[in-house]
């Protein structure tokens, strides 16, 4: 059962604020995925300094901030990818479900399993359609053709693109456009059923409609999902999240409540973040 009460009908684009507040919480949130006490090297370069944040299940999460904060590098240790990368170094620790993800001997192969992400740039495999979003269920599970086809169906139909390519499955991934290939690569994240998405800048380079398509999907999303969103894009974090936090220089300067975050921010950093008049 979601923790996050959903935005009413209606209850969108009040007041003379473009951004449409959701009501409080009603229940206290339940931490199901937290960095604690992050710092992150690339090199030399202090990436991440003593980061502690939490991301409450079945909430999403919007990590805001100027460029060059470390917003991806956090969205990065959540699902322990920096691993593929050399000569970067972590210290801290990610609990999820009371274990340290972080830990040597935990597989991160397993932990990507549970912690899906979607990167800025879609990334299609070369291979159809279909295949893309069932690669990770045939590598995962051993599904006969039936399920693989109805999970295959679940996935593209949550990802809002099922309609679009119900009649194209056998062609490429390649073949579709951006804003489809992002829902397309959604669907793959989201047909394994991790427990947390990861969405690093998923709408930069997408139009408007492509954009709420996906916003649409985020939503919907959450009552399964645990989320996180990296956005330049304030409006978004205000109408996609429930929680925001506001990074500077590798650090969490705010963490709160989406609408205390932008309506009565505790820090001036954030004050002048989110009004834009930042720098
Ligand atoms: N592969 C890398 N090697 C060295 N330094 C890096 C690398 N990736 C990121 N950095 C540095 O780490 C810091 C945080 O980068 P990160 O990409 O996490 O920031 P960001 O907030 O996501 O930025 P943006 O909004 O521009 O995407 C920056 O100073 C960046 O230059």
């Amino acid at each position: 059962m979601s923790v996050c009460v959903p935005v009413p009908p209606g209850a969108e684009a009040k007041g003379p604020s473009a951004f449409p507040w959701k009501p409080a919480a009603a229940t206290a949130p339940v931490e199901k995925i937290t960095a604690r006490n992050i710092t992150y090297r690339y090199g030399a370069t202090v990436a991440l300094c003593d980061v502690t944040m939490p991301l409450y299940r079945n909430c999403v999460t919007a990590i805001i901030g100027p460029s060059g904060c470390g917003k991806s590098t956090l969205l990065r240790v959540f699902n322990r990818i920096f691993e593929v990368m050399p000569g970067q170094t972590v210290e801290g620790e990610v609990i999820m479900d009371g274990r340290n993800i972080l830990a040597r001997g935990v597989d991160p192969i397993t932990v990507r399993a549970k912690v899906g992400m979607v990167f800025q740039k879609p990334t299609p495999f070369p291979m159809s359609i279909f295949d893309n979003v069932a690669l990770g269920m045939r590598l995962n599970e051993e599904l006969k053709p039936a399920a693989l086809r109805a999970r295959v169906e679940e996935a593209l139909r949550r990802a809002a693109l099922w309609e679009e390519v119900k009649d194209i499955l056998p062609r490429s991934g390649l073949s579709l456009s951006g804003g489809q290939q992002q829902r397309l690569c959604l669907a793959r994240t989201i047909a394994v059923r991790p427990d947390v998405i990861l969405l690093d800048e998923p709408c930069s380079a997408l139009d408007p409609l492509s954009t709420a398509k996906i916003e649409e999907t985020i939503d919907s999303l959450k009552d399964d999902h645990t989320i996180a969103i990296v956005t330049h894009n304030l409006q978004q974090a205000a109408r996609v999240s429930d929680y925001t936090a506001f990074m500077y220089l590798g650090r969490i300067v705010e963490f709160g409540q989406t609408e205390q975050v932008f309506m009565h921010p505790r820090d001036d950093r954030t004050q002048q973040y989110v009004t834009g008049r930042f720098g």
